[in-house]
């Protein structure tokens, strides 16, 4: 008997088996985080881990996540975007070897991320005999997801993998055009499942624990493609992928469909006369996303700016930790020099 209750007690640390994941996928500004935040806060007592990629050097999301419990959140180095890898295993890895209970893990990726490397990873490496790939979210922004996709093959890719499309946003949009981006959306994937949403307002029992991934059917490609399952963390499934990592480490983003981040970062206030000016005037056009934590001079709160095509706003909340400005801006052909002199300009 009490042999019995020592080896329980001394039981080696088990991974987690099988436990469910979903990822969700979705361009830039789509609203990933805010769907995040609407099953972190709706979650109940589900214990959800969260993983959380992004792009761009400083973690913006991250910070903007509901999540009382900071520990259930683990952000990925670099991207999982490109391929399949070591940096995405790992962060998987920690979660699994945690010793709290977890009943879920949720991946964000970046809004640049193709998908299907990242499904890869979860089935055709160790982890599939770990983790049970549940479903694929791709959040659409109604407004501004059309057939233009962004010039992007990426958000082609996000909606053909996904096995659930959140179409959020359909506030901005009126019936007609809902109705038009409906048929595109089904045009790029017969029998797509839609849900619609405001905010990622979606009823939880909706989208978790739904396996709608077609494991089975990615397992088959495997084997027509020469995958082979590997226990270990050579990357040799595909000689590409293998080449692609490597070269990805050293020129970090330009692979990104063409987008670049870049950051700003200072340890003293905006001046918000100045920082209203760049942004009305001289913010440069070809930014299509920008994220950050603001310090203003006349405010004792943290602003969080956020802003996606023509749209931004800024919200106060408080500072949580020590006052700084962070800001994050994505677009095509951005340079450092577009931006970092007339943020400096805005400083006090
Ligand atoms: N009007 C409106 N705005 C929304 C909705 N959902 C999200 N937003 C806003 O859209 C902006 C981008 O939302 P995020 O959730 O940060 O988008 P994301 O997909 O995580 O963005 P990236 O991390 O850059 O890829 C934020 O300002 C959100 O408040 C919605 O349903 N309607």
């Amino acid at each position: 008997m009490t042999d019995i209750i020592s080896a329980v007690d001394h039981a080696p640390n088990i991974p987690k088996m099988g436990m469910p994941v979903t990822i969700i996928t979705g361009f830039l500004g789509s609203g990933k985080t805010t769907l995040l935040n609407h099953i972190l806060k709706n979650k109940q007592d589900l214990k959800i881990a969260v993983l959380v990629n992004e792009f761009g050097d400083i973690n913006i999301d991250s910070q903007l996540l509901v999540s009382v419990d900071q520990d259930m959140v683990e952000l990925t180095n670099g991207c999982i975007c490109c391929t399949i890898n070591d940096s995405l295993i790992d962060a998987v890895y920690r979660v699994l070897e945690r010793q709290e209970r977890i009943d879920y893990l949720v991946v964000e990726t970046t809004g640049v991320a193709d998908p299907l490397p990242i499904i890869l990873t979860f089935l055709g490496t160790e982890l599939r005999d770990l983790v049970s790939l549940d479903s694929i979210l791709t959040v659409v922004d109604a407004e501004a997801f059309n057939r233009e996709h962004f010039h992007s093959e990426v958000a082609i890719k996000q909606i053909t993998y996904g096995d659930f499309i959140i179409l959020n946003k359909t506030d901005l949009i009126n019936h007609e055009q809902l109705v038009d981006l409906e048929n595109y959306l089904q045009e790029l994937k017969a029998g797509a499942r839609i849900l619609h949403s405001n905010y990622g307002h979606v009823p939880l029992p909706l989208i978790l624990g739904v396996g709608f991934t077609p494991v089975e059917h990615y397992l088959s490609e495997f084997k027509t493609n020469n995958h082979e399952h590997h226990h270990d963390h050579d990357h040799d499934h595909n000689h590409d992928h293998h080449h692609h990592h490597h070269h990805h480490h050293h020129s970090p983003h330009l692979e990104n469909d063409g987008f670049v981040s870049i950051s700003f970062q200072s340890d003293r206030p905006f001046d918000v006369h100045k920082f209203e000016h760049f942004l009305n005037e001289q913010m440069p056009e070809n930014i299509f996303r920008a994220k950050g934590i603001l310090w203003f001079s006349d405010s004792e709160k943290r602003h969080i700016f956020q802003m996606s095509g023509p749209r931004y706003s800024l919200n106060a909340d408080e500072w949580p930790n020590s006052r700084k400005n962070q800001l994050v801006f994505i677009g095509r052909n951005l340079e450092h020099s577009q931006v970092s002199p007339q943020l400096n300009e805005c400083l006090l």
